[in-house]
């Protein structure tokens, strides 16, 4: 498969008074085009810090220290911001896991879309006025002639995210990055946004790294898993491989480690007591995402996690 991304060596460091401390220890992965890629790993593992480090939006006193990112052939860490900014946005789209953060407060909504145009030198007219009401009707948002003369404000948090994910994709990005697109939002809209994600993601060709601490997330999205633990990665491969005969220790200990059922976003787990990663199944979304998550079932039994 092609690679859409190349990530090698990547080495992160932040500055302290003393000593930096080392975050990420020389990483290395690919994305292959159209493949949806899942970063697992406990919370201060570095998930954010790959993604920061890829984007260049790693802040001081964070820095990458070493290693490489080669994007549709470019190496991004030795781009100027200029033509950074142009990758950004246009080539990569990114969904952070705060929609609020990423929206302007006191800029209606399609002035926020016109800007990403014209800051990517794309013409502002109708057409592409159209293209925005259609991605935001094709993100699962009512009434998007309304909505895009609005303020985010005025948005609840999964529709406030629907919005983000189709500025994301307004330029056609080939690959989209989110980190923890869902984490802040109301577990019954989760789902929905993860599933419009998908969708928008695999159908069109293009390829998404996503962030997550939520394995079932990893069994009913993703093809690939990459497996962080202090800053390593200490496992990576297909998502039905990883989750049935885990190669690393840590890997066998995250997925014995889930100690309810994987459940879908939203789900009552009272409903269904006992049942575990069952929940694509139930009228899930394809067949090869219910046969992962059997697979993913009988790794967790085979690692005493029931
Ligand atoms: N601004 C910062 N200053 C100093 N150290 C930081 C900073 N941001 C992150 N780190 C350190 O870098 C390491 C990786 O953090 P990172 O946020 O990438 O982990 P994570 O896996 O994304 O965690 P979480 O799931 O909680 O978001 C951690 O040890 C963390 O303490």
């Amino acid at each position: 498969m092609t690679a859409a991304l190349e990530v090698r060596g990547l080495v992160a460091e932040f500055a302290g008074r003393g000593d930096a401390v080392r975050a990420l220890h020389g990483i290395s992965f690919d994305v292959g085009e159209t493949e949806i890629v899942g970063v697992v790993g406990e919370s201060g593992s570095g998930k954010s810090t790959v993604v920061r480090s890829i984007t260049r939006l790693l802040v001081p006193p964070g820095r990458v220290a070493e290693g490489s990112v080669v994007f549709g052939g470019r190496p991004l860490l030795e781009l100027s911001e200029r033509r950074m900014r142009e990758i950004r946005g246009k080539e990569i789209g990114f969904v952070a896991q705060n929609p609020f953060s990423a929206l302007n407060p006191v800029l209606r909504l399609e002035r926020q879309f016109a800007n990403i145009a014209k800051a990517h030198g794309v013409r502002v007219d109708a057409a592409s006025r159209d293209r925005a009401l259609r991605l935001l009707e094709a993100t699962g948002v009512n009434d998007p002639e309304r909505v895009i003369r609005g303020y985010a404000h005025e948005l609840s948090g999964g529709m406030a995210q629907r919005v983000v994910i189709a500025m994301a994709l307004y330029l056609n990005p080939r690959l989209v990055i989110a980190d923890e697109p869902t984490t802040a939002l109301d577990l019954t809209v989760q789902r929905q946004v993860l599933d419009t994600l998908r969708r928008l993601t695999s159908g069109s060709g293009r390829s998404m790294l996503i962030v997550t601490h939520d394995l079932g997330v990893v069994a009913e999205y993703c093809d690939r898993v990459l497996v962080m633990y202090q800053g390593k990665l200490v496992e990576e491969g297909p998502v039905s491989k990883v989750f049935t005969a885990p190669g690393h220790p840590y890997t066998a200990s995250l997925l014995s480690s889930v100690t309810g059922p994987i459940e879908p976003p939203g789900t009552d787990r009272r409903e269904r007591p006992g049942e575990r990663l069952a929940w694509p199944l139930r009228g899930g979304p394809s067949a090869e995402a219910a046969s992962r998550t059997r697979q993913a079932e009988a790794a967790l039994s085979e690692t005493g996690g029931a």
